[in-house]
Parts: C-alpha cells; sequence; structure tokens
C-alpha cells in the first residue's frame, strides 16, 4: 500500500494537491492528491464519509480548501466557484440533481448556459450529443415526469454540452439499470476515446475494475493508496477502503410467515399523460415476516406505485390499498403512518428528508404520529434526542457536529439516517424505493440484513430496486414491472436475472409470473 501519493505526472488535466478542507472540528479532506490524466478514467474510491464529495466539490469551485492547491495542466489554478471551473472544462454531475420538475428538460439545460439560445437550437444541439454519446433524453419533456436515471442522463447531457475536458461523475450507476449502466460504460469509453478525463466515483467495485484504468482509495479523509483497479479484486479494494477485512453479515433464519400486511386489490390509477405514469390492474399481497422485491426498468410505474402507497397520491378505491386489514387507499401519508407503515423513497434529499432541517427534525417530521414523541401536541424533545441518538448509532450515521441539516450528510450516511429513522418506527410494513443507493458495500448489507430482520420480526417488506443483484440477494419474491402491469411475484429460487431481464423488457409471462426458464 502506499502511504504517500505519487508524484504529479505530466500529462494530467487537473490535480489536486495536499488539498485539506476542515467542517469544524471535522477532518473531511486531509493533504488529499488525487491526477487525473487525458484520456484516462479514473475511479474515487472510498466508504461513506470518507471524504469524496467534498475533495470533488472543491476541484470544482463548489467548495474553497483551507489549504493545497489545483493544478490546470501543470499550473496552479483557482475555481473561484463552479462557473470558472466550467468554463475551464470542468463538468460535473453530482448525486443530488439540480433540475426543476416543472420546467421542460431543454428549458433545464438552458437555464445552465450562458446567452440566450433559441429553445429550438438547444434542443437539436441535444438530441446530436444523445445520438453522439448515445444518451436517452427526451428535449421536450417535463423533468417532474423523468425517472431517477432519465433525470441523471439529462444531467450528463447538460454537462457535455458544455464540452469539457474533464467530467466527473459522482455515483452514476447508483440509480441505473444493468442495461443503463452498460450504456454509460459506453459512453464514458466514447469520451475518454476522445482524450477526455472521466473521474468515476462508485460503490460497485467489480464496475469500477471493469472500467477504470487508475483507482485512487481515500479513507476518513486520507489519501490511502493509487491502484490498477484491473489488478485488483473488489475484496481487495473493499480492503483498502475499509481498512479491514470487509464484515459478512449472518443471514437471518427462515421463519413463518404471518397475515397480510399488504394488500393491493385491482389498483388502477389513470395516467398523467407521461411514460410510465399510469399503473393497470396492480395486484400484489404481502404477509408479515416477508420480503418482495419489485425489479423494472426506471420509468414503468414505479414512482406512482411508491407515490399510491405511501398516500402522496391516493387511490379512488379505499379497498384497493389495504395495510395491516385496513382500507387506506384513500387515506394520506400521516394516516398511513399512523398504522405503522413506514417508507423511504427514492430521492433522499428533498424527499426523504428535508434539505434544511436538522437531522432531529426530519426524525419529528415523519415520527410525530407514532404517538411517543409528541403527547398531546407538545415535541417530548428527551424522547425525540434519544430516537435521533439511537438512530445515529445503531446505523452508524457519521456526520460533522451535533445535529447538522440533512444537506450536509454525505449521501451514503443520509441514506443510513433515513432508513434507520424508518425502522426505528418499528413498522408493521416498510416499503423501500432503492435502499442501498449511494451507500457503500458494508452499509448495503447491514441495510439489508436490518430489513431481514424487521422481516423476521414480522414486519412486511416492499423493495423497489433497480439493482437485480440486490433483489435475488434478500428478497423472498420478486416480480416485474414494465408498462405500469405487475407480474405476478414468484420465489427467488424459481426465477432468474435472465427470465427477470426478458420481463423487464416486456415479455409476457403467461400471467404466471417470472420463472427461470
Ligand atoms: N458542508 C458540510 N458541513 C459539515 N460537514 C460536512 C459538510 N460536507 C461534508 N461534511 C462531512 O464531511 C465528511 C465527508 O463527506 P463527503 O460527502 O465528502 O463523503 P463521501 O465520501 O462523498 O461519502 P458518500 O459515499 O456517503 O457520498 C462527512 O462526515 C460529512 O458529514
Amino acid at each position: 500500500m502506499t502511504e504517500n501519493p505519487p508524484n504529479a505526472l505530466p500529462a494530467s488535466l487537473l490535480e489536486a494537491v495536499a488539498l485539506t478542507k476542515r467542517f469544524g472540528a471535522l477532518v473531511a479532506n486531509d493533504h488529499v492528491s488525487l491526477a487525473i490524466r487525458a484520456g484516462e478514467t479514473h475511479a474515487l474510491l472510498g466508504e461513506n464519509g470518507a471524504g469524496k464529495s467534498t475533495l470533488v466539490k472543491m476541484m470544482c469551485g463548489l467548495l474553497q480548501p483551507d489549504s493545497g492547491e489545483l493544478l490546470y495542466e501543470g499550473a496552479p489554478i483557482v475555481f473561484p466557484d463552479p462557473a470558472s471551473s466550467r468554463a475551464r472544462g470542468v463538468g460535473v454531475v453530482f448525486q443530488h440533481f439540480a433540475l426543476f420538475d416543472a420546467l421542460t428538460v431543454v428549458e433545464n439545460v438552458a437555464l445552465g448556459l450562458p446567452g440566450h439560445e433559441p429553445l429550438s437550437a438547444l434542443a437539436a444541439r441535444i438530441d446530436d450529443c444523445v445520438h453522439r454519446y448515445g444518451l436517452a433524453v427526451e428535449p421536450w419533456r417535463r423533468v417532474g415526469e423523468l425517472s431517477v436515471g432519465e433525470r441523471q442522463r439529462v444531467e450528463i447531457v447538460r454537462c457535455l454540452l458544455g464540452d469539457p475536458r474533464v467530467l466527473i461523475l459522482d455515483e452514476p450507476t447508483s440509480v441505473l439499470t444493468p442495461d443503463e449502466s452498460e450504456n454509460l460504460f459506453r459512453t464514458v469509453d466514447l469520451l475518454t476515446d476522445e482524450g477526455r478525463a472521466v473521474l468515476f466515483i462508485s460503490h460497485k467495485l467489480d464496475e469500477v475494475r471493469r472500467l477504470c484504468h487508475r483507482a485512487t482509495v481515500l479513507r476518513g479523509g486520507r489519501f490511502i493508496a493509487e491502484v490498477d483497479p484491473k489488478a485488483e479484486t473488489a475484496g481487495s479494494l473493499a480492503r483498502l477502503m475499509v481498512g479491514a477485512e470487509v464484515p459478512r453479515l449472518p443471514r437471518v433464519l427462515e421463519h413463518e410467515l404471518g397475515e397480510p400486511r399488504l394488500l393491493i386489490r385491482n389498483l388502477n390509477i389513470p395516467g398523467d399523460g407521461s411514460r410510465g405514469s399510469a399503473l393497470r390492474d396492480v395486484n400484489l399481497e404481502i404477509r408479515a415476516g416477508e420480503i418482495v422485491g419489485i425489479a423494472g426498468v426506471a420509468g414503468n410505474g414505479q414512482t406512482t406505485l411508491f407515490e399510491v402507497l405511501s398516500g402522496e397520491k391516493l387511490a379512488d378505491d379505499q379497498e384497493s390499498i389495504v395495510i395491516d386489514r385496513v382500507p387506506a387507499g384513500g387515506l394520506g401519508p400521516t394516516e398511513r403512518r399512523a398504522l405503522r407503515a413506514g417508507f423511504v423513497p427514492e430521492e433522499r434529499l428533498g424527499h426523504a428528508a428535508a434539505p434544511d432541517m436538522r437531522l432531529s427534525d426530519n426524525v419529528l417530521l415523519t415520527t410525530h404520529s407514532d404517538g411517543a414523541i409528541v403527547k398531546l401536541g407538545v415535541v417530548r424533545h428527551s424522547v425525540l434526542n434519544a430516537r435521533f441518538q439511537e438512530i445515529v448509532k445503531r446505523f452508524d450515521v457519521r456526520f460533522g457536529g451535533r445535529d447538522p441539516k440533512a444537506r450536509r450528510l454525505s449521501g451514503g450516511n443520509l441514506q443510513k439516517f433515513v432508513i434507520g429513522r424508518e425502522v426505528l418506527r418499528d413498522p408493521v410494513l416498510i416499503i423501500v424505493d432503492q435502499p442501498t443507493w449511494g451507500v457503500d458495500a458494508a452499509a448495503a448489507a447491514f441495510i439489508r440484513n436490518t430489513l431481514r430482520e424487521k422481516a423476521a420480526e414480522g414486519c412486511a417488506v416492499l423493495v423497489i430496486s433497480q439493482d437485480l443483484d440486490e433483489l435475488l440477494e434478500f428478497t423472498d419474491r420478486i416480480a416485474v414491472m414494465c408498462e405500469g402491469r405487475l407480474t405476478v411475484p414468484v420465489p427467488v429460487a424459481e426465477t432468474s436475472r435472465e427470465a427477470i431481464g426478458l420481463a423487464m423488457g416486456g415479455a409476457e409471462d403467461g400471467g404466471e409470473g417470472v420463472h427461470a426458464a
């Protein structure tokens, strides 16, 4: 293992030299160095909270380092703000997208560009970029109708229109299906073939080994090593990140299933005109003790299903959704939470958590109907604080300060916080959309195991995920959502990646679910 970063390489396009950044007492980056060369895909690896996003923010002018410097083509440079780094050809696609839902793709892109290019001309440029790099984006669609995967492509296109020489992708594949990831890898290869440099942040070590030419590993805000990922194994990379063997978590033992906790009967939701917004005759039963997974390509109704199950969208028929024997189709989110249902939406910042509220207030937001924390309209701060501390401790949520605003947390730590907040409410039903998006390997295993434990205690768990491997690893039955229809869930042992993949693409299952051939 290298203890010191290697010397600067002459061909590096953008280089961080001994960058340090403190947030109060927390040293998020401690003399971190990294050089990105033209024509390479360089991975940046580290556990949740290791300091990856902080480094990237300093490399694009979103944060200023306390010490250290940036070099651009070997010469010192200061980026006072992101506009100045963009002007020098540094483009970043962050985990949290900065798009306006009410605007179309082309309007969103226009907002980020200087001048007043006519929208039709800009739409034509977007189409060109889309075709050149194989990114499926429709310029005239409203962003609010797009899945997270589609939004990410909009952000990538927006970046590419600025003709960047360095493109930084912060966990780009965590929200993508295997096919979408393959497409993105092709795009990344095209970009590096053109001599651009790509910095690729990912927790998926196998894809890093396939795609990246070099990898820099951070741990606890420090540079640990620079390695050739192709010469490493996923295990050896994980060891570098964690500093020890990654613990294998025990699988929870088999248990008996109980009463149905969630019943969905003939659920129909009309579309709002966009693709993938309607639900057609969806039926599903999840019993106490079981985990059902829903696979599918983003934009096939999963978002609507989550909204209608969480009560953000109401069903016309009260009986079409039954939670723990109570007809709930017309109940709002708070009433459904009072039935001890817990919800973890896909978008953690802005949907699962209010970005500018402190973490403890974010706990209050979803627990006030539980009875313990609010009594007779009065918040019991000691109980709230105890719950907050318990979430932080049990779910190993790491951050600086005592009770920061949600937006201050690293992506993976915020996800652990949201899961912990919902799980510790002791729900009888928990619905999770993309449970481990942006979460490092050890934390992902912990989250899956926690959901397994909840199931063993009698909770029903519904997991919507685009990560097929995740669904095959820890769910009991899997169904596929395609064009608003849900296949009959089949036990994991009776299905296969190939069969699910076919159904995701729209192959008929004959009404019997997706069985292995
Ligand atoms: N603006 C801020 N104020 C206070 N603390 C911050 C701020 N930004 C980041 N931190 C803290 O700095 C540390 C590093 O965070 P960072 O987001 O860089 O990690 P990361 O490696 O990108 O993690 P993840 O994989 O979860 O996205 C974390 O402990 C985080 O809570």
